[in-house]
C-alpha cells in the first residue's frame, strides 16, 4: 500500500464492526445503492471495493478502476463481477462463501414449508380478518422425496436437514465424488433428469453459469411429476422463468417458492401473479449471524489482499485455506525468485516453461507457485503491472507455454525442490531452488551449475574462466568502487573451462565499475540481477 492509507469505496451494506474495521486501515466511503453511472464515474479513487449482489462489476468498472487491485463481494456469488475482467487487469475478488451457507440453507428450508403449508397467504387472510381454513390444504414434507441440484455448501446442508424430516433426499451433481453424496445421506442421480422425475421437491443450490442458466426449465417441467413444489434460494434464472410461469399454469407445479429472480428487485415479474408463488426479495443471507460473519471476515480479507498478502476465498487465485497459506508463503518466495532469474540472465523469449515439483511439495496446491514464478518472470519486464491473479494470463497473451509436473518422491535428497525448464529459441536453460532448514529460499541450480546461493536485493552472475588470477582482480575493482561484497560462491562443471560465480552486493553496481569488471582478463560475461 506504498504507506499511504487506502481508499475502500463500500457500495451496499455491510455491518458496522466491518465498516471500523476497514476504518482502522484505510479511508473509507459508503454508498449503499450506488448507481451504475456513479460508480463508473468515482471508481477511479479507490484501491477496493465492496459489493454485494448489486451493483454490477462491469469490464467498464473494472477499466475504470486505474487503482482497484481489490473487489470483495460480501457474500457468495460472484455472477454480479465480471471474474474474468478483473483477472486480466490483476484485480483480486475475494468472497466469503463459507459465512452465510447456513442462513442460506435455513431460508431453502422456510421457503419450503411455507410453500408447501401455504404460510403467506394464511397469514395475510388472517390479518386481513378472515379464517377459511380449507384453502390452506398443504401437503407434509414427510416421506417425500426431495432433488436437490448442486451439493456443495449450501445443498449439503439443506440435505442434512431434511433427512431429519424423513424425506428421502436425493441429489444431481456431476462434480462432486460419491463419497460426498454418501456423507450427506443423498443418492446420486446419474442425470438431472432421472432427479426431476422422481422428486416431489425440486431446490436448486448451483452457481448461476453458462451450463446451470434455466437448467429447470421446460424440458424438465414436461417430465417432472405432477404437483411438484419448486424452490430457488441460488440465483435467479437457474430455474427459468417463464418455463415455471406455464408449469404452474398447466398445474404441474403446485407451489414455487422463489428467493432470487433474473431481474432484481423482481418488480413487474409475471410470476408475481400466482398465488401459489412465496416470494422474497433475495433474504437468504439476510440474518445477523450472516451479515456478522460475512461483513468482517470481508473486511479482513479486503485489508489484507490491499497488503498484496495471499488470503483464502480469492476468486481468482487457487484456493489456499488459512493455514495452507503459512506453509505455502516461503515457497511462494522462492517460486517468485526462480522466475526473477530468467529474464535478467537470458535475452531469449521463453516460449515454453516447465515446472517440476518434487518430493513434499508435490503434495501441495502448487498452481499458486506456478502464478508466483510466472509473476516473477515477467516483472523485470513487465513492471508492477504484474501480479498473482493476472500473471498466468499474460504468460498466455505473450505466447508461453507453461506446464506442471510433480513428483512426490525426491531424486535429489531435498525436501522439496522446485526446477524450472525454459525452451526459447533453440536454447534450454535450467534452474531450481529449495528451502533450507529455517525455511529461507536458496538457488540450488543454475543451468548445469550446483550452488547454495541466497536470494538477495543486488546480485551479480558472472561468468569467467577457470583458472588462477580472475577472482581476485573481480573482487578488487568491486572493492575499489566501495561496492560492499556480502556473499560470493563460485561453481563449475569442468575443471579449467568456464565457472560461474555468484556474487551479493550491499548496493547497486555502477555502469562505470559494471563496464570496468567485464573488460577484467577472464571474464567472460557479467550480468546484473535484482531480487
Ligand atoms: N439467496 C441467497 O441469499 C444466497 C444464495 N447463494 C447462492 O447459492 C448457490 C449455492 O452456493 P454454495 O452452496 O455456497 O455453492 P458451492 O460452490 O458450495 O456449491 C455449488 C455446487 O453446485 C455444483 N454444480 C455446479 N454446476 C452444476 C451443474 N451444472 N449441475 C449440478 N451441479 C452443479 C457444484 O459442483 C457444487 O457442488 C450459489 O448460487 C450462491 O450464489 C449463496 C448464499 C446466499
Ligand atoms: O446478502 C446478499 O448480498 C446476497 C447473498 C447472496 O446471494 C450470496 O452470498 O450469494
Amino acid at each position: 500500500m506504498n504507506g499511504a492509507r487506502p481508499k475502500i469505496l463500500v457500495g451496499d451494506k455491510i455491518v458496522d464492526e466491518a465498516l471500523e474495521m476497514l476504518r482502522a486501515e484505510a479511508d473509507v466511503d459508503v454508498r449503499i445503492g450506488i448507481g451504475q453511472p456513479e460508480l463508473e464515474e468515482i471508481i477511479e479513487n479507490y484501491d477496493a471495493l465492496i459489493v454485494r449482489s448489486i451493483p454490477l462489476v462491469t469490464e467498464e468498472v473494472i477499466r475504470r478502476g486505474k487503482r482497484l487491485k481489490v473487489v470483495g463481494r460480501a457474500g457468495n456469488g460472484v455472477d454480479n463481477i465480471d471474474v474474468a475482467a478483473a483477472t486480466r487487469h490483476g484485480v483480486v475478488v475475494v468472497n466469503t462463501p463459507d459465512s452465510n451457507s447456513f442462513s442460506a440453507g435455513e431460508h431453502t428450508i422456510a421457503l419450503m414449508l411455507a410453500s408447501a403449508r401455504n404460510l403467506p397467504q394464511a397469514h395475510q387472510t388472517v390479518k386481513d380478518g378472515g379464517w377459511g381454513r380449507s384453502r390452506f390444504m398443504g401437503n407434509e414434507l414427510y416421506g417425500k422425496t426431495v432433488g436437490i441440484v448442486g451439493l456443495g455448501r449450501i445443498g449439503s446442508f439443506v440435505a442434512t436437514r431434511l433427512k431429519a424430516f424423513n424425506m428421502r433426499v436425493i441429489a444431481y451433481d456431476p462434480y462432486i465424488p460419491l463419497e460426498r453424496f454418501k456423507r450427506f445421506g443423498a443418492e446420486r442421480m446419474e442425470t438431472l433428469n432421472d432427479l426431476v422425475r422422481q422428486s416431489d421437491f425440486i431446490t436448486v443450490h448451483t452457481p448461476k453459469t453458462e451450463e446451470t442458466i434455466g437448467m429447470i426449465g421446460m424440458e424438465q417441467f414436461r417430465i417432472a411429476k405432477k404437483g411438484v413444489r419448486v424452490v430457488n434460494c441460488a440465483r435467479g434464472g437457474i430455474i427459468d422463468e417463464e418455463a415455471l410461469a406455464w408449469a404452474l399454469k398447466e398445474g404441474i407445479v403446485a407451489s414455487a417458492a422463489l428467493d432470487v429472480f433474473t431481474k432484481e428487485p423482481c418488480t413487474g415479474n409475471p410470476l408475481l401473479e400466482f398465488d401459489n408463488v412465496v416470494v422474497t426479495p433475495h433474504i437468504g443471507a439476510t440474518t445477523f449471524e450472516a451479515q456478522h460473519r460475512v461483513g468482517t471476515d470481508l473486511a479482513n480479507y479486503v485489508l489484507s489482499a490491499l497488503k498484496g498478502e495471499i488470503v483464502p476465498n480469492t476468486v481468482n487465485l487457487p484456493c489456499l485455506l488459512g493455514e495452507e497459506i503459512d506453509t505455502m508463503r516461503p515457497f511462494l518466495e522462492l517460486a517468485e525468485y526462480l522466475g526473477r532469474l530468467y529474464y535478467q540472465l537470458e535475452k531469449v523469449p521463453a516460449e515454453r516453461v516447465e515446472l517440476i515439483y518434487n518430493g513434499e511439495i508435490a503434495r501441495k496446491e502448487t498452481g499458486i507457485l506456478t502464478l508466483a514464478f510466472l509473476k516473477g518472470l515477467l516483472s523485470p519486464v513487465m513492471g508492477d503491472q504484474v501480479n498473482l491473479v493476472n500473471a498466468s494470463w499474460l504468460a498466455e497473451n505473450r505466447g508461453i507455454k507453461v506446464c506442471e509436473r510433480r513428483d512426490e518422491v525426491s531424486k535429489t535428497g531435498h525436501v522439496s525442490l522446485i526446477s524450472v525448464i525454459f525452451t526459447g529459441a533453440g536454447r534450454r536453460v535450467e534452474y531450481a531452488g529449495t528451502l533450507a532448514w529455517d525455511q529461507s529460499p536458496r538457488i540450488v541450480r543454475v543451468n548445469g551449475y550446483q550452488l547454495d546461493v541466497v536470494p538477495t536485493p543486488y546480485m551479480l552472475f558472472v561468468e569467467h574462466i577457470d583458472r588462477p588470477g580472475v577472482i581476485g582482480p573481480f573482487a578488487s575493482a568491486l572493492g575499489e568502487a566501495d561496492i560492499n561484497i556480502a556473499m560470493m560462491q563460485v561453481a563449475r562443471t569442468v575443471k579449467g573451462e568456464v565457472a560461474l560465480m555468484i556474487l551479493s552486493v550491499d548496493s547497486p553496481v555502477d555502469e562505470s565499475t559494471l563496464r570496468r569488471v567485464r573488460q577484467l582478463k577472464g571474464i567472460i560475461n557479467v550480468k546484473v540481477v535484482f531480487m
